[in-house]
């Protein structure tokens, strides 16, 4: 897997990143969703510089310009609840994909150790010949990623995927290394070092999709 962590280089991303991550600043619902939704578009730009393109010419009012445009098909698919600000901020970039949706949450039983990656919605397009960009903006233990898509395979082959994602364990990283073809991209704005007892990424944020639209009840 051809690995992209973007915080081995300085930039402003820097700044997004440790306001998602700070305690005070988190708290601040509209600005945590707005910044993991900012990450979103530079992983986004990032990613872009991968893709395939083909030089086409655009009319102007006084002559012709050529340039490269991308020529990829790209189906954006997000991982509910947490997804959904990150999905934005690279809707903002890829304007035209097509989007797919997908729910997967950890089901915790009686002993809160121990969870199951539950998926029960799913709205896909066709993927086959598609590049598939997969989004997640925790990459604790890598479970949701790899669930997520054995969800997705009958909808068709892509021809290359992309996965991004926000803040990942050095554990969930290797788990996803593991379950994906070599010729897989992540894309991921930065790597911690470990997952605590209950499967949160150390130091990590907390609870992502907690931050962005509140505390949800255990069911
Ligand atoms: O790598 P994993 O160990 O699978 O953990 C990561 C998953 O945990 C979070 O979702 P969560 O289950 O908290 O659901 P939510 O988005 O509804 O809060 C996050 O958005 C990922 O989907
Ligand atoms: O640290 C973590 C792990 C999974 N999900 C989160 O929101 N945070
Ligand atoms: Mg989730």
């Amino acid at each position: 897997m051809h690995i992209h962590n973007l915080s081995e280089k300085n930039s402003i991303l820097n700044t997004f990143i440790s306001e998602i991550r700070s305690v005070s600043i988190q708290k601040d619902r509209m600005r945590f969703r707005r910044n993991i939704e900012r990450i979103g578009e530079v992983l986004g730009y990032e990613l872009s510089k991968a893709l395939n393109y083909k030089l086409v010419s655009v009319e102007t009012p006084l002559g012709t310009s050529s340039i490269n445009l991308t020529d990829n098909t790209i189906v954006l698919c997000s991982i509910l609840r947490a997804g959904v600000p990150l999905h934005n901020g690279l809707l903002n970039y890829f304007d035209t994909a097509d989007n797919a949706f997908i729910s997967a949450y950890r089901h915790h039983k009686k002993n809160p150790e121990s969870f199951e990656i539950i998926v029960e919605y799913l709205a896909c397009p066709n993927l086959e010949g598609k590049t598939l960009i997969l989004a997640d903006p925790m990459l604790a233990t890598g479970q949701s990623m790899v669930a997520t898509f054995e969800a997705l395979k009958p909808f068709g082959t892509p021809k290359e995927i992309h996965l991004v994602s926000v803040i990942g364990a050095k554990e969930g990283v290797s788990f996803v290394e593991n379950h994906f073809d070599k010729t897989t991209h992540l894309w991921i704005a930065t790597i911690d070092e470990k997952l605590n007892e209950k499967g949160y990424i150390i130091p990590g944020l907390g609870d992502a999709g907690d931050l962005a639209f509140g505390e949800k009840l255990q069911h």
